[in-house]
């Protein structure tokens, strides 16, 4: 499990987005306390939604159909900005980027888990690191960290002779095609597919992958395949096939709570002192 070090100060965190379907995940954490270790380790400093939403200045708690619960919603984070240590964002690449920004000029520390990102975006995120805490991950689950490093060790022993495929399927109603985890995995294996041709010791990381790989010359072929269907919250199948056999490494998300748990917990390790760019596998 994510440690969350205990001796961590009180972190007032900032939630955009929060009325979208990861916001309103994250807010429950704070108006349900659904874990009682993070509960002793955050408090709610914010909420915020887009400018000029009907529903800025009622209590979050009220919003949310229970007890008042001390919050008013907001679109202004300058009235906002000496109430909140972390900002917790799961919203679109461009506002997210405004956020980043925000968050550059008031030295606060930001857990980005908005996907879509293009390569200046990420170039910005990589910036903006150079002066502010940055956790960044495209899938804050547990599960998707533990499987990028069974990614890494299945590509080193058989990669260079797999046939490698990626299927992500989702709901309906995301916006972005492929997946920022289905990339993740795909940076990842092709990575460690170079790293293997260049017998380079690979230290894969997002650092790496903020800047798209020098060597333009070693093209791998990992197609991603997408579905879009239903209310599907997130499924992902990295498939290598070899010689008379055929490796399926799947993970399924049934709740996006698995993903705002651990952007809580990136959060808390986060802190509002560090400094620099990381990612989900940083605390495990
Ligand atoms: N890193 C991770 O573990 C996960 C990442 N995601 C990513 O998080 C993002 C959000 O996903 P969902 O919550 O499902 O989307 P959603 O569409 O339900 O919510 C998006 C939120 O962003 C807000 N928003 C959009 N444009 C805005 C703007 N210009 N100004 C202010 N607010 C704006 C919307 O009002 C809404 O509250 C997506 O990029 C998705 O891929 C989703 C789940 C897990
Ligand atoms: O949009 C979603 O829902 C999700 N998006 C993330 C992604 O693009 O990888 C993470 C998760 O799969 C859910």
């Amino acid at each position: 499990m994510i440690s969350i070090n205990n001796s961590s100060p009180l972190l007032r965190i900032a939630v955009t987005g929060i009325t979208g379907r990861m916001g309103k995940k994250i807010i429950e954490y704070f108006l349900i306390k659904k874990n009682k270790q993070l509960s002793k380790k955050i408090i709610l400093g914010a909420a915020i939604v887009r400018k000029n939403s009907s529903i800025c200045g009622i209590d979050i708690g009220t919003f949310n159909k229970i007890n008042e619960f001390g919050v008013k919603i907001t679109d202004n984070l300058e009235l906002i900005k000496d109430d909140f240590d972390t900002l917790i964002d799961f919203t679109a690449p461009d506002i997210s980027i405004q956020y980043l920004n925000f968050c550059v000029k008031n030295n606060k520390s930001i857990v980005i888990g908005t996907t879509g990102f293009k390569q200046q975006h990420k170039n910005i995120i990589r910036n903006a690191s150079k002066t502010i805490g940055v956790m960044y991950s495209a899938n804050f689950s547990i599960g998707i960290a533990l499987i990028l490093k069974i990614l890494h060790k299945i590509t080193k022993i058989i990669g260079n002779n797999a046939d490698i495929s990626i299927i992500e399927t989702h709901h309906n109603k995301k916006r972005d095609i492929p997946s920022g985890t289905a990339i993740m995995m795909q940076d990842l294996i092709r990575d460690t597919l170079q790293s293997i041709q260049t017998n380079k010791s690979i230290n894969y990381n997002l650092k790496k992958r903020m800047y798209p790989s020098k060597q333009k010359n070693i093209i791998y072929d990992i197609p991603i395949h997408s579905i879009r269907i239903g209310n599907v919250v997130g499924e992902h199948t990295v498939l290598f096939n070899i010689l008379g056999e055929r490796l399926e490494i799947t993970h399924k998300a049934d709740d996006r709570a698995i993903f705002a748990y651990g952007a809580l917990c990136a959060a808390i390790w986060l802190g509002c002192n560090k400094k620099g760019l990381f990612e989900i596998h940083d605390i495990l």
